[in-house]
């Protein structure tokens, strides 16, 4: 592959996929090797390698230990907040894996299940992916930062079996009690699963004897401790499936209240994931690749778990902030600490160092030799912050662009193959595999630098979403329909005359919250539900630090006489408490009217436009033109 041009493999890969991907396979260790790529049967709904079999937990670990690797580190803990530090190789990794998968077991769990993890940064967030992956089962993470509620649709929608988790997660100045959380949950889900199983850690209020105590004389699942999980249980051995069964559900939010679980499959995901750690990171057995994300996101679940343990290399499972824990060097301390070859974070880690650390005294204070590429991802790398890193760290920073959906990169510098001049601004290529197209909204293509609607034409490569939980129809209409053909990213942007590709923005109520994924929509029908609201916009403005930021604007009821000091506080502990503290929500304005089309449509793109201080042109279909101009004041941003 290293004498292979990006053009030659881009071609290779669009004009026979089939070949393509069936060679890549060939880097997977298969029960029963694949002897076709692709079924289109059910287009167009696709699914890759349909007649072969594996296991992706002995793909990750037992193979690296059988091939005598054992002894490699295959994951540092290292947790800022606690001071503390393990390292666990790959033999001991298969077996605490084996472990747990044998606790999975004892509690009835088996292949196709689903089991929902709500964890912190720790190993054990590894482990019980792993050992669901070893039984065959299907996870379902959900990130620590959301609220009961979101865990509850969770629960209802993926039906687990059993549910991991642990005490509590430990942020710089508060520690969150996992178990009441988990406990409201499951108090407003309809469906129960049959056990809980615990990661006791120290310095947490709430224990498994007080929940077994609580909710024991309930009835409702029985709760256990990580270590009663594992009395008496015999390691369990891995269970193979058919590369087309589901490995994970992850949801991300959608534009209605709704998320959509996302499906990953087995097979697809193995051969695409060992592919793009050679081709796209340039990472291969024996390295150190650190994501610094968390396990609850995709770039956790593909580039802190799969990919770099698929790769036979060192991952690191960081529990800190990059800043305040304790200071701006917290990732190059990592860097030099753990010979990290190649960081992986998201824009808005970078905003915050280079707030803290503008001239990089921090940098300079660590040995970052080891470094050789650090790639971005989670939002747009806006110019400013690329070209502050690549000056302070001295090695080329790599923008690349992905969604939950995908899995992986659907446009990048494909460092493995060949390095590509850096544009900032745009995240290179589409990746060998992903045909992307710039649609105007009837589906016609479009020129270079014309912008239009980001689209990949189907099928979409192997690794990328199979469908949504129990709902082909919800996947084809969300996705496959407005464009027949094609995967609509629900993304605009342009592909130059270069063929680099410039990401502008979504088109739909989606917004990137410090690389957090949430919709606007969801946090207006919780406004709306205030008592003293009338109606309500929620927009997302752009924000120096965080990408963006949600904004709400709130027309009263007719006499209503709250203040605006209580009605934010109000609205805030309401999307606080059924989104959670990762929506961020803070900002609230009340306005006497909002600006809408003759038919009734709010205009949130015109008053987005406005509060980013953008051009903008007032839609011909406006119905009353002095509610924008009152609306200036508001929304024009302060200088
Ligand atoms: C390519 C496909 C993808 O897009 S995958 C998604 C990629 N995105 C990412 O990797 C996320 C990147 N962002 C981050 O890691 C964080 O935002 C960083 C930059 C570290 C800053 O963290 P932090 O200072 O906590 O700010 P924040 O805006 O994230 O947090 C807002 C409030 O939520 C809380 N929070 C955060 N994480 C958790 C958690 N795991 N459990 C519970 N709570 C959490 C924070 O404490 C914060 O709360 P508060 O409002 O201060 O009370």
């Amino acid at each position: 592959m290293s004498q292979s041009t990006y053009e030659s493999v881009y071609r290779a890969s669009v004009e026979d996929p089939e070949r393509f991907w069936l060679d890549a396979a060939g880097a997977v260790d298969w029960v029963t090797p694949p002897t076709r790529a692709l079924d289109g049967s059910a287009a167009p709904l696709y699914r890759w390698f349909p007649d072969g079999e594996l296991n992706t937990c002995v793909n990750a670990v037992d193979r690296h230990v059988a091939a005598g690797h054992g002894q490699r580190t295959a994951l540092i803990y290292d947790s800022a907040v606690l001071g503390v530090q393990e390292h666990i190789s790959y033999a001991q990794l298969q077996e605490r894996v084996a472990r747990f998968a044998g606790a999975l077991a004892a509690q009835g769990v088996r292949k196709g299940d689903r089991v929902l993890l709500y964890m912190p940064m720790i190993a054990e967030s590894v482990i019980a992916m792993l050992a669901c992956a070893r039984l065959g089962a299907v996870h379902s993470v959900v990130f620590g930062g959301f609220a009961p509620k979101e865990l509850a649709s969770r629960i209802d929608d993926s039906q687990p079996v059993a549910i991991v988790t642990a005490s509590g997660g430990v942020e710089p100045k508060r520690r969150i009690e996992y178990l009441p959380a988990i406990e409201e949950a499951l108090q407003l889900s309809d469906h129960a699963p049959s056990a809980v199983l615990v990661h006791e850690r120290e310095g947490f209020t709430t224990s498994v004897a007080d929940a077994r105590e609580r909710v024991g004389a309930a009835g409702g699942p029985s709760w256990l401790s990580w270590a009663e999980a594992q009395n008496d249980v015999e390691p369990a051995e891995p269970v193979t499936v058919k590369a087309t069964d589901p490995l994970y559900i992850l949801y991300t939010s959608g534009t209605t209240g709704k998320p959509k679980g996302v499906v990953r499959d087995n097979g697809g995901h193995a051969v695409a994931l060992t592919w793009s750690m050679r081709n796209i990171y340039d990472v291969a057995g024996g390295d150190v690749m650190w994501t610094a994300s968390d396990v609850g996101w995709v770039v956790g679940h593909s580039y802190i778990v799969y990919g770099p343990l698929l790769a036979g290399a060192t991952t690191v499972v960081y529990e800190g902030k990059p800043v305040g824990t304790p200071d701006a060097g917290a990732f190059w301390k990592r860097v030099e600490e753990h010979g990290v070859k190649v960081l992986f974070t998201a824009p808005t880690a970078l905003r915050a160092i280079r707030k803290a650390d503008p001239e990089g005294e921090f940098v300079a204070r660590y040995d970052t030799s080891s470094l050789q590429a650090l790639f971005v991802a989670g939002e747009r790398l806006d110019p400013e912050t690329y070209h502050w890193a690549a000056r302070v760290l001295g090695v080329p920073v790599v923008d690349h662009w992905w969604q939950t959906e995908t899995g992986w990169a659907i446009c990048a510098n494909p460092f493995g193959i060949e390095k590509l001049p850096i544009v900032a601004g745009s995240p290179t290529v589409p990746v060998p595999g992903f045909h992307v197209e710039i649609l105007d909204p009837i589906g016609e293509p479009l020129g270079p630098g014309e912008e239009g609607n980001i689209a990949v034409r189907l099928p979409l490569p192997p690794g990328t979403l199979a469908t949504l939980w129990g709902n082909d129809e919800r996947f084809v209409s969300s996705y496959l329909s407005a464009f027949p053909g094609y995967y609509a990213t629900g993304d605009s942007g342009y592909i130059d005359e270069n063929g680099y590709v410039f990401v502008m923005g979504r088109t739909d109520d989606v917004i990137n919250v410090s690389g957090h994924r949430l919709s606007t929509g969801q946090m207006e029908q919780i406004v709306a539900t205030h008592p003293e609201v009338a109606e309500c916009a929620v927009i997302g403005v752009n924000d120096p630090l965080k990408g963006q930021r949600p904004s709400g604007y709130v027309v009263l009821k007719t006499g209503s006489q709250v203040t605006q000091e209580q009605l934010r506080e109000d609205l805030v502990t309401m999307v606080r408490s059924q989104i959670g503290p990762v929506a961020d929500f803070k900002d609230v304005s009340v306005v006497e009217a909002l600006p809408k089309t003759r038919s009734g449509k709010i205009l949130r793109k015109t008053m987005r436009q406005m509060a980013d201080g953008e051009q903008y042109v007032v839609p011909s279909t406006i119905e009353d033109h002095s509610v924008l101009e009152a609306l200036h004041a508001v929304l024009a941003p302060k200088r």
